[in-house]
């Protein structure tokens, strides 16, 4: 009977409406929506977009209450609740709740609709249809404008809505075809300023349609809760369900259906009511769904099994989109004739079409009938190729029961699956996951990850992804991916470098569920990322339990409140998180172009122990000001603070952040070696910090970046007076473009030759002082109370007049091994002499010459030096 319209608002019809909804509460098609509204499970699902939702109810409602209202498009896939939506609004109405301004509310089911044959009139298909309509209906549609028509299902429709292939009526009296009369209705010319909602699957059909576009996203998180918390009446189960879920596969767009929703709930339900474990993986969850249904049809092993591979066929069928004749043909076809009665558990079969509930029981089917018969399906890759191109979850499924204690259940009321069939599989993910994972397709890895993720077998992890840890940025990562990767990451006891470059927004929840393969790395990689202050939370406290000893977040706009935070974790590193490394890998790259917090080895030569502590860059424009420096100092003076190396290039720390950072650099638990400070906004001011620490008998700062900061004269004298103290740690200075002037350059000529000074590396260039402002660190060079092995002097406004102090220089140190002499103004006749120096100087490994003043004739004599550039 068609009659699950509604044309007024009497109790009865009400009645009538809810008790004769079509199809019956199956675990996989859904409870029935009459049922879910009066039993108060009725939740207003979400529309929009994930980062701009609002509920759909509402969004209908105000969309129906515009001025110049338009039809109304509901588009949702299946099972996000556009059946339950409408019926509610008409319960809703009917009830006097909401929609008042419409007098009449009729719905429409385009299933129903297909089989209605012969001609109707408007008023002639309502009174068809309800058996509540007055005798006659043309009273009821005098004013359109209250009128509502709720149209459900255009996906299914037979026919089509577009108006050009109909001769379109306007007289509701007037008799034509069913499909005409709903292509009418449909483009306003019956029926006119009546409003219209019209829910479907995304369809082809909705070309042919204008209006407001809702696109339902069914139940995000907030709407899970809500939905957990009536289903489970008691609030301590909801929690631990909804926990649950969320945690094993609430990743899963699938998710968002309420139609999932509610078969995860039910099976949760039971499992929980007989104080069984809640599965795992989602292949763990099907395998529960399944031994659930096959326990409700008490078959016997035989008939399950036939019935199984029945629905296997029928879903070889569907999957590659060969679905066609009618129902009964295909129950005859498949086999399913005998099942009639055990069917609708699996299959929607008031469809005129068989159809499975969902995707994923068709998908789970295939699977399972894939290892029970052999002679079903040939052609493993090939199948496999067009499942991956179709992204369903075959392969998920497959690989999930490929392990034996994930099928266990499955068996033991099916009987046992094809060994040959699994071990093809199992060869078949191993060969495939081995050679993805050698190569650097980030969106390959992650398939391969998700699919180990199912088949949770450890071992089989270890084996393919040993020698395959690759230098790849599995950044942009989903919460779905981050599981995955979690997974084999933990597996193999972590990885050597957690590579998340560019990960543009790293949330919270990712954090959280990466928080522990994060502990097990030893480098993680963040430049040009970005993270929320509760990611960054994770990310502290995974460092102060790990075995980290480099993290990059150049570039990550980090600000001081997420340093601040971070530097709670660096405080808590304790000792035994440090892990023991040979001491090459100490080597921290020479060519650190990028600033830092770089917290290099605490190590001692005599006990030949090499403690590893974490590098931390926190590099180039992460906004860090003053603010946050007291949160590094802390960390820098914690005990056993691991902190040994820190790039702070291009942020803002001024110089009352340096007089900070310079305090703790006085304390005796900081450990200090390496600070770069480039380009901070600092003045010569700070120096009288920086000299005071360094005449410290505990400060171990070997290595000093001020470069592109106003130090100035005064300041650098101030740093000289500290260097040419005999314990000055100092070992590498860089005083780049620091305004510094001739008798600055005298000075550190003075401390080189001083006989006390460590001073290894030094950088003066772009200060324009010329050949004579250069000449006292040449004379210096030739000093043998001098140390220095390199010298950059670029752009310092050299001139041919200069080259016979550098070749003194370099012929007599014994140390000195490179000279950069960019940017200058040296010419051809300075090359014979230079050539000649450096052949002469096996010690020197390199002396840049870079943009002087060189013609070409010069370039031959110069390629004789391997160790020139030009
Ligand atoms: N808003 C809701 N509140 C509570 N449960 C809901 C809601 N919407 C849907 N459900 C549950 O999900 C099941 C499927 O919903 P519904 O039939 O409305 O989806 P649909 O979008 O119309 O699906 P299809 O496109 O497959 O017809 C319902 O039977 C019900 O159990």
């Amino acid at each position: 009977p068609y009659n699950s319209l509604v044309c007024c608002s009497d109790p009865l019809s009400l009645a009538t409406f809810q008790g004769n909804c079509f199809g019956k509460t199956t675990l996989l098609g859904g409870e029935l929506p009459a049922s879910v509204i009066s039993s108060n499970k009725y939740i207003s699902g979400a529309q929009g977009t994930e980062e701009d939702w609002s509920s759909v109810d509402e969004a209908i409602r105000t969309a129906l209450s515009a001025e110049n209202r338009a039809a109304v498009l509901l588009v949702g896939p299946e099972g996000s609740g556009k059946t339950t939506t409408l019926k509610n609004m008409v319960v809703d109405w009917a009830k006097g709740k909401r929609l008042q301004s419409f007098s009449h509310v009729f719905y429409f089911q385009f299933r129903e609709l297909n089989s209605l044959q012969g001609a109707f009139s408007l008023e002639s298909l309502i009174q068809h249809s309800h058996s509540h309509t007055p005798a006659s209906v043309q009273p009821l549609l005098q004013k359109p404008e209250n009128v509502l028509l709720l149209f459900d299902g255009l996906s299914e429709y037979r026919h089509s809505p577009d108006p050009s292939v109909h001769s379109l009526c306007s007289d509701p009296s007037q008799e034509a075809s069913v499909s005409c009369l709903v292509a009418s209705l449909l483009h306003g010319s019956l029926l006119k300023g009546a409003a219209s909602v019209v829910a479907t699957r995304p369809t082809e059909s909705l070309k042919c349609l204008s209006g407001t576009h809702v696109e339902m996203l069914g139940f995000l998180k907030p709407q899970r809760e809500s939905y957990f918390n009536r289903f489970f009446t008691d609030p301590a189960t909801a929690k631990r369900a909804l926990g649950h879920m969320e945690r094993t596969v609430g990743f899963y767009d699938i998710s968002t259906s309420p139609r999932f929703c509610w078969t995860l709930c039910s099976v949760y339900k039971s499992l929980i009511d007989s104080g069984a474990n809640l599965p795992e993986t989602l292949t763990q969850l099907f395998v529960e769904i399944l031994v659930h249904l096959l326990h409700t049809l008490s078959l016997s092993k035989a008939s399950n099994r036939e019935l199984v591979l029945a629905l296997g066929r029928l879903a070889s069928h569907c999957s590659l989109g060969q679905c066609s004749g009618s129902a009964t043909e295909q129950m005859d076809s498949f086999g399913l004739q005998q099942f009639v009665a055990s069917v609708d558990a699996f299959l929607e079969s008031d469809r005129p079409v068989l159809s499975f509930h969902t995707q994923l029981i068709q998908d789970f089917i295939l699977a399972i009938c894939w290892f029970m018969d052999k002679s079903t399906y040939d052609g493993l890759e090939k199948r496999l190729e067009q499942d991956r191109r179709g992204s369903t979850f075959l392969q998920f499924f497959l690989s999930g029961l490929s392990e034996p204690l994930q099928r266990r259940p499955l068996e033991i009321l099916l009987g046992e699956f094809n060994r040959d069939q699994i071990e093809d599989f199992r060869n078949w993910l191993k060969s495939n996951s081995e050679a993805t994972l050698q190569g650097f397709s980030k969106d390959e890895h992650y398939r391969y990850f998700h699919l180990l993720h199912q088949a949770q077998n450890d071992s089989l992890v270890k084996e393919v992804i040993t020698s395959t840890r690759r230098a790849i940025s599995y950044g942009e990562l989903s919460l779905q991916d981050a599981v995955a990767l979690n997974y084999v990451i933990t597996c193999v006891g972590g990885m050597e470098t957690l590579n998340l470059y560019r990960t543009r927004s790293l949330s919270e929840e990712v954090a959280r569920v990466l928080a522990p393969a994060m502990s097990l790395s030893q480098v993680i990689e963040l430049a040009d990322s970005s993270l929320g202050a509760a990611a960054v939370q994770h990310l502290a406290s995974a460092l102060s339990r790990g075995v980290i000893r480099k993290l990059d977040l150049s570039n990550s706009s980090l600000g001081d409140e997420k340093l601040k935070i971070l530097c709670s974790g660096l405080k808590d590193c304790k000792l035994h998180n440090l892990k023991i490394w040979p001491l090459s890998v100490m080597k921290v790259s020479a060519n650190c172009a990028k600033l830092c917090i770089v917290l290099t080895p605490n190590w001692r030569r005599s006990s030949m122990h090499f403690l590893f502590s974490v590098i931390l860059y926190v590099v180039q424009n992460c906004a860090l000001t003053a603010a946050s420096m007291n949160a590094l100092s802390a960390a820098l003076c914690s005990n056993q603070s691991p902190l040994r190396k820190i790039n702070l290039m291009q942020n803002h720390i001024g110089d009352d952040g340096m007089e900070t950072l310079f305090k703790s650099l006085k304390q005796q638990h900081c450990k200090l070696q390496s600070l770069n400070v480039f380009d901070n906004e600092i003045s010569g001011a700070c120096c009288a910090h920086v000299k005071e620490a360094l005449m410290t008998e505990h400060c171990c700062l070997s290595e000093l970046d001020l470069s592109v900061n106003d130090v100035g004269q005064e300041g650098a004298l101030q740093l000289c007076q500290a260097l040419s103290q005999p314990s000055c740690p100092m070992e590498k200075l860089g005083l780049t473009r620091c305004g510094l002037t001739m008798p600055v350059f005298k000075e550190l000529g003075s401390v080189l030759k001083s006989g006390t000074s460590q001073l290894k590396s030094l950088t003066v260039g772009l200060n324009d002082v010329g050949d004579a402002g250069v000449k006292p660190l040449w004379d210096a060079l030739a000093h043998p109370g001098c140390l220095l092995e390199e010298l950059d002097v670029e752009m310092t406004g050299l001139t041919d007049a200069c080259v016979e102090d550098l070749c003194v220089a370099i012929r007599t140190s014994k140390t000195l091994k490179s000279v950069e002499l960019r940017n200058n103004s040296l010419t051809d006749a300075s090359v014979p002499a230079l050539v000649e120096v450096m052949q002469d100087s096996p010690n020197m490994l390199e002396l840049n010459l870079k943009y002087n003043d060189f013609s070409e004739d010069v370039f031959e004599m110069m390629d004789q030096c391997s160790n020139i550039r030009y």
